[in-house]
C-alpha cells in the first residue's frame, strides 16, 4: 500500500520539487541540506534547483493562468475546501517536519497545520463574496456628464504570483498567499525557506491530491541566496508575496514594475503604564516574549515599562522566566533550539552588547549547540543595540522611562514599525497611546499577534508594504479591470 506522502520523495531519500502537476527531481544532482537545530545535523535533503528549472516551472505557471482564471469562483473555492480537509487528515507528518526542521514544539506545529486548513477554508469562503463583487458606476454623478456612460468595475488576476515565507511559519505563511492567489485566479510558484522546505513540501502534495490542475501550484526549492535573485527578477513573476527578515528590502530595490507585498521584521515595543493591570502585563510579556523562543515577527522585543512600576513588573515577569520550559520540541518545551548556530551566535553578541554596557542579567546567560535559555535584561539603555534590534530569540530587553511621551519616541524613532501593545487600565490613555504609536497594530492589554488570520496585518516603515490578513490579501491578489458602456442616447429617456 502507498502512503500520502510516498510520491514527494526520491528514492535517494531527498525531497522532489514540484512542476507542472508532477513531483520532479532536478537535473543538478544536487542537494541542499536541512539541520535540524538541535543537532546542527542534516535532517533532511530538498533539491537545488537550476535556472532552467525555475525558468520550465513559471512557464508551466503561466501556462495554466489562463483556464484557472476560467474555471468558476465557486469551484476554486470547492478545490480549496478540499485541500482544507485533506491537510488535516494528512497533518501529522507535515507537522513531523516542522518539528524537526525549525524545532517547533510538537503541539505548536500540529497548531500551524491546522491554523493553515482553516486559513485556507476562511479565504475560499471570504472570495466567493469578495472576488464576485464589483462596482457600478453612472455617468452623471461626474459635473457635466449625463447619464450615457455606464461603468462596470470588477477584479482580475494579477497573473503569476511568488510567494515566499519564512522559517517561522513555513506552512501558515506559505498559505496565507497561496490560498488568496489561487482564489483570486492567479496561479503560483512557491519557493520554502530551506529550513521548513519539507513541511512545504508536504503541504503542496495537500493541493496535489484535491486534484488541483498541473501548473496552478508550482514549487521550486533551493537557498534562496543562490536561486532568490533570479526568481525575484524574473520575467514572468507579476506579484511577490514576501514575508522574511532584510531580504525583503533588497527585494524590493530589484523588483519590477510588479504589486509588492512585504511582512518583514519586527521590534514590537510593550508600552507598560502606571496604572497597568501587572499581572496580566507580566502574563503577556511571557507568552508574547518567549513562545517559540521569540522567533515570532509579533513577539514582544522590548518592554518600556514606567519607572514607579519597573522593580514590581520585572520581578513578577523574571520568576514566570525562571518557570520556563527549556529543551526539545519533542517535549513541548517553550524554549526550544534556535534555528541556526548563526542566529544563535547574533543573539549571544546582543546579550553580551547589553552586559558590557551595563543591563542587569536576570537569569545567568546560558547556552548550549543552539539552545538558549530565556533571559531578562533589566537596565536596558538606549545605547545598547538590544534597545533597537530585533534578537529573533528568547531575550527580552527592559528599558526603564520616565514617561509615556519617552516610551511613544522611543517606539516611532526605530525603523521596525510591526506591532506594539500598550498596558493601561485606563481606556482614554490607552487609546491616546495607541494613536500615537506609529506601528502596523497596537495590542491594547494583550501581546502582539498576527491572529487570527482574518485581521489586518501589516508594518510600517521598514517592517512592510502592503497588508495582509485574507480579505487584505485577497484584495493584494487582484487588479481593478473597468468595462464602459457607452450608450448612443443617454438612459432614463423613455417613459
Ligand atoms: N512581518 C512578518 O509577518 C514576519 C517577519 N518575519 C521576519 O523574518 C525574519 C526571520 O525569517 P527568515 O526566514 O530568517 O528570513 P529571511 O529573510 O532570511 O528569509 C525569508 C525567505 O527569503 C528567502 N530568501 C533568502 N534570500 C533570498 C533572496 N535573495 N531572494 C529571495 N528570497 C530569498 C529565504 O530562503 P532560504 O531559507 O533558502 O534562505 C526564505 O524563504 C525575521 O526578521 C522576522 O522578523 C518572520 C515572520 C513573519
Ligand atoms: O511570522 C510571524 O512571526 C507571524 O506572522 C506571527 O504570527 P503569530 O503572531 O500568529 O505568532
Amino acid at each position: 500500500m502507498t502512503g500520502f506522502y510516498d510520491e514527494i520523495k526520491a528514492s535517494s531519500g531527498m525531497y522532489k520539487f514540484y512542476s507542472n502537476g508532477e513531483w520532479m527531481e532536478s537535473t543538478s544532482g544536487k542537494g541542499v541540506s536541512i539541520l535540524n537545530p538541535a543537532s546542527n545535523e542534516s535532517v533532511y535533503q530538498v533539491q537545488a534547483c537550476t535556472q532552467k528549472e525555475v525558468d520550465s516551472v513559471f512557464e508551466a505557471a503561466k501556462k495554466a493562468q489562463k483556464a484557472w482564471a476560467r474555471t468558476p469562483l465557486w469551484k476554486r473555492a470547492e478545490y480549496l475546501h478540499k485541500v482544507d480537509g485533506i491537510m488535516k487528515d494528512n497533518a501529522q507528518p507535515m507537522a513531523d517536519a516542522l518539528m524537526n526542521e525549525v524545532a517547533k514544539g510538537a503541539k505548536d506545529s500540529l497548531t500551524e497545520v491546522i491554523r493553515s486548513g482553516d486559513l485556507i477554508a476562511y479565504t475560499a469562503e471570504e472570495g466567493v463574496r469578495y472576488l464576485g463583487e464589483g462596482m457600478l458606476l453612472n455617468s452623471d454623478s461626474f459635473p457635466g456628464q449625463d447619464r450615457s456612460k455606464l461603468c462596470m468595475a470588477s477584479k482580475v488576476p494579477l497573473g503569476v504570483v511568488l510567494c515566499i515565507p519564512p522559517f517561522n511559519y513555513p506552512v501558515n505563511l506559505a498559505v496565507s498567499k497561496i490560498a488568496p492567489a489561487l482564489m483570486a485566479g492567479n496561479t503560483v510558484v512557491i519557493k520554502p525557506p530551506t529550513q521548513g522546505a519539507v513541511a512545504a513540501t508536504h503541504m503542496v502534495q495537500a493541493f496535489h491530491k484535491a486534484g488541483v490542475p498541473p501548473g496552478v501550484i508550482n514549487l521550486v526549492t533551493g537557498r534562496g541566496s543562490e536561486i532568490g535573485d533570479y526568481l525575484t527578477t524574473h520575467a514572468l513573476v507579476n506579484c511577490i508575496s514576501f514575508t522574511g527578515g532584510d531580504t525583503g528590502l533588497s527585494i524590493c530595490k530589484k523588483a519590477g514594475m510588479v504589486p509588492i507585498q512585504m511582512e518583514l521584521g519586527g521590534k514590537d515595543v510593550c508600552i507598560v503604564c502606571e496604572d497597568a493591570d501587572l499581572e496580566l502585563t507580566a502574563k503577556n510579556i511571557i507568552k508574547g516574549g518567549f513562545s517559540y523562543s521569540g522567533q515570532r515577527c509579533t513577539a514582544v522585543k522590548l518592554v518600556l515599562v514606567l519607572e514607579s512600576v519597573a522593580d514590581k513588573l520585572v520581578s513578577m515577569v523574571s520568576k514566570q522566566v525562571d518557570g520556563l520550559s527549556v529543551g526539545k520540541p519533542e517535549d513541548n518545551c517553550t524554549i526550544t533550539p534556535v534555528i541556526s548556530k548563526s542566529s544563535a551566535d547574533f543573539i549571544e553578541g546582543l546579550v553580551k552588547d547589553a552586559e558590557a554596557k551595563g543591563a542587569k542579567l536576570m537569569q545567568k546567560y546560558r547556552r548550549e549547540g543552539n539552545l538558549i535559555w530565556p533571559v531578562l535584561l533589566d537596565h536596558v539603555t538606549p545605547e545598547m543595540r538590544l534597545a533597537w534590534e530585533e534578537p529573533f530569540g528568547p531575550v527580552v530587553p527592559v528599558v526603564r522611562v520616565k514617561t509615556v511621551e519617552e516610551a511613544i519616541d522611543h517606539c516611532n524613532a526605530n525603523n521596525l514599525a510591526l506591532q506594539g501593545c500598550v498596558f493601561s487600565r485606563d481606556i482614554d490613555q490607552a487609546i491616546r497611546v495607541s494613536d500615537a504609536m506609529e506601528t502596523g497594530t497596537v495590542q491594547i492589554n494583550g501581546a502582539p499577534a498576527r491572529g487570527p488570520d482574518h485581521f489586518p496585518f501589516q508594518g510600517f516603515r521598514d517592517s512592510g508594504i502592503g497588508s495582509q490578513g485574507i480579505k487584505n490579501s485577497l484584495a493584494m491578489m487582484v487588479k481593478t479591470k473597468t468595462t464602459v458602456l457607452n450608450l448612443k442616447t443617454p438612459s432614463y429617456t423613455l417613459g
